[in-house]
């Protein structure tokens, strides 16, 4: 497998003794798998397990690589997952620029260095010049794109997409796909997309697998 391939070994995870998911599915790098479901029926708990945040109420059994590096047991800060939810959950006593320079390694020395990484950033999602503004100041797309930059500037080593456009209208969400997964193909970033939408599973254009089926 291609280095950073995420590869979900036998994952089986249950609640109160029934088994939600159960799955054995490599992620090539760049490449989308997308889960879908009915509601309640484990996706973001998948999700949870590969991030490192199941809540302690579900048992859970199989393992978690990232290329050759075995991430089951590491805490979920070192699993380097970069994760968008349906909320861009941006602080809001902080400028764009300041949420974007909070996820940046602190490996990464120096103010100027880091605001410039977050100006490249910004300007990576069609947000040149806007690190000077208060989140709250900004359209719900605009938002999406930040949250998507801070995700990347997090050295990421794959994409955990929660729902991320379900609250975009029609036009942002077909733009923030395109720009979502042409940002994982250029990193070469695996990508979990959990998902209620059959249009996002084909823009992603990869495997689906589907749980909990009625
Ligand atoms: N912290 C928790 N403790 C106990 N049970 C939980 C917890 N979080 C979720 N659950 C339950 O686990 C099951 C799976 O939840 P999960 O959120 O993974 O579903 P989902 O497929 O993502 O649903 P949706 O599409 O509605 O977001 C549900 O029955 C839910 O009620």
């Amino acid at each position: 497998m291609a280095e950073n391939g995420l590869f979900l070994d036998d994952v089986t995870i249950a609640l109160n003794g029934q088994t939600l998911v159960s799955v054995t599915h490599r992620v090539a790098p760049g490449d989308v798998l997308t889960v879908m479901g009915p509601s309640g029926s484990g996706k973001s708990t998948l999700l949870a397990y590969i991030g490192g945040f199941l809540p302690p109420a579900f048992e859970a059994s199989g393992r978690v690589f990232s290329g050759d590096i075995e991430l089951t047991a590491l805490p979920a800060e070192d699993r380097h997952a970069g994760i968008l939810f349906q909320d861009p959950l941006l602080f809001p006593h902080m400028s764009v620029g300041g949420n974007l320079v909070f996820a940046i390694p602190e490996a990464v020395k120096g103010k100027a260095a880091r605001a410039a990484l977050a100006e490249t950033a910004l300007e990576g999602v069609g947000l040149a010049g806007m690190a000077g503004r208060d989140p709250d100041t900004l359209s719900g797309g605009q938002k999406a794109r930040v949250a998507l930059a801070r995700a990347l500037l997090s050295s990421p080593r794959m994409l955990l997409l929660d729902e991320p456009f379900s609250k975009l209208d029609a036009n942002l969400r077909g733009q923030m796909r395109e720009l979502v997964f042409s940002k994982a193909r250029d990193g070469s970033l695996p990508v979990l997309l959990v998902t209620h939408d059959e249009a996002d599973a084909q823009a992603a254009g990869g495997a689906v697998i589907r749980i909990g089926a009625a």
